[in-house]
């Protein structure tokens, strides 16, 4: 039995909670059922409920009548009264740094680990550094991975990391790494003059599920920044944001708005300005796309908003879609993954696949 313990029932969190339920071990050739055995969000946690939930609804249930206050020490000490941490697995979904700084103690613990939270790895080099060296100490070797933090579902990172282990020499990796972005100007300068509001297409992109839940992470370039460090360090160079160019597409007088709210109702005072810079990209014949440039062999890392010609394969992709292209001395014609790199159901699948790689190797 694999037992996992979810961290953060959000959109994401829901979307891995239903996989899980719906997921019959035995049928697709893992020997050791997976169990949900514990959530917890910020105020309530559960763990094995007396009522043994078998889906969504029933566990949204059990938060309600069977929880006690959430308290994360408690949630793990519980957690591993249920099984040998080495057959556990916690899934942070959240996307809160405080919770990402326990991973070192969760690795010591030997509890694996898969996440979405990009936090842990793209902030000071310090945690990173921590996080491998307790699961490389810990005696049952736990395995920390996650895939969804860069990508979602997309198999970006695992094909990174066999490209490493393979001793190939990565030279560059570029592309078009966040959903938000993506369904952004693709849908907004999409080679036209006309068309939905900025401010309106930002509010679809949340409502979609791509956003971060706060939109200001990504339109800030936040959040990309954070993928491309996380594929700068495990392509071997440990960057730091600081390291990184990073234009930040958010007006200057929205970036201190205290709320979410206030900040989403402000936005169509800029529609202008980004009309603005659509036209300019239209007169040209272009378009415009957010991009990462981790340009290894020259040490230049940056992220911004670049004008491409619609002959670019930036210009014609999907909106929501990601695009990512590895030159490496093995790919000199650049391997490149691209697909959905947003929404919660994709990005779900990014760590159920996670998941079912540490079950298949701990079972
Ligand atoms: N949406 C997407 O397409 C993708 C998302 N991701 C990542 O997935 C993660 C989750 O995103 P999403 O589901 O959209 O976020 P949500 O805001 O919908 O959910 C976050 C969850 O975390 C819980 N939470 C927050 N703080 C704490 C805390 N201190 N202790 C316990 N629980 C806490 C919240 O509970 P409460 O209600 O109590 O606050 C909520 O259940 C993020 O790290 C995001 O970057 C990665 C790839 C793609
Ligand atoms: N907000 C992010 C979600 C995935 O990391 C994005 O839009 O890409
Ligand atoms: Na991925």
């Amino acid at each position: 039995m694999i037992n996992v313990a979810i961290v953060g029932p959000g959109l994401v969190g829901e979307a891995l909670i239903k996989m899980i339920s719906n997921y019959s071990a035995s049928s697709r050739g893992i020997d050791t059922p997976i169990r949900l055995l514990a959530v917890t969000n910020s105020r309530k946690m559960v763990v094995d409920p007396p009522s043994k939930p078998a889906n969504l609804e029933s566990w949204k249930a059990s938060m309600l009548s069977e929880s006690s206050p959430a308290d994360l020490g408690k949630f793990t000490d519980l957690v591993s009264e249920h099984g040998p941490s080495s057959k556990t697995i916690i899934v942070d979904c959240t996307s809160n740094e405080s919770i990402a700084s326990n991973y070192p103690s969760w690795l010591e613990k030997g509890f694996n680990v898969a996440t979405p939270n990009k936090k842990a790895f793209s902030s000071d080099i310090s945690l990173w550094n921590k996080i491998n060296s307790a699961a490389k100490n810990c005696p049952s070797k736990p395995l920390i991975l996650h895939e969804a933090t860069v990508g979602a579902g997309l198999p970006v990172l695992s094909t990174l990391n066999n490209l490493v282990l393979a001793g190939d020499r990565i030279d560059k990796v570029e592309g078009i790494l966040s959903g938000t972005l993506s369904f952004l100007f693709c849908e907004f300068s999409n080679g036209s003059s006309s068309g939905k509001s900025f401010s309106d297409i930002v509010k679809i992109a949340k409502a979609n599920g791509f956003t971060e839940p706060d939109p200001r992470d990504d339109l800030s370039g936040l959040d990309v920044a954070r993928k491309a460090i996380i594929l700068a360090r495990l392509s071997g160079v440990p960057i730091e944001l600081s390291d990184l160019t990073l234009e930040n597409i958010v007006p200057e007088e929205l970036r201190s708005t205290a709320t979410v709210d206030e900040f989403m109702d402000r936005l169509p005072e800029f529609d202008n300005h980004f009309s603005n810079l659509n036209q300019t990209a239209f007169k040209n014949g272009e378009v415009l796309r957010y991009v990462a440039s981790i340009d290894l062999a020259n040490s230049k890392y940056s992220v911004s908003l670049k004008s491409f010609p619609k002959s670019h394969a930036f210009a014609s992709l999907s909106s929501g879609d990601n695009i990512i292209s590895f030159t490496t001395k093995f790919f000199s014609n650049p391997l490149t993954i691209m697909g959905a790199g947003a929404g919660a159901e994709v990005t779900a699948f990014g760590i159920f696949s996670d998941i079912l790689h540490i079950a298949s190797v701990k079972q």
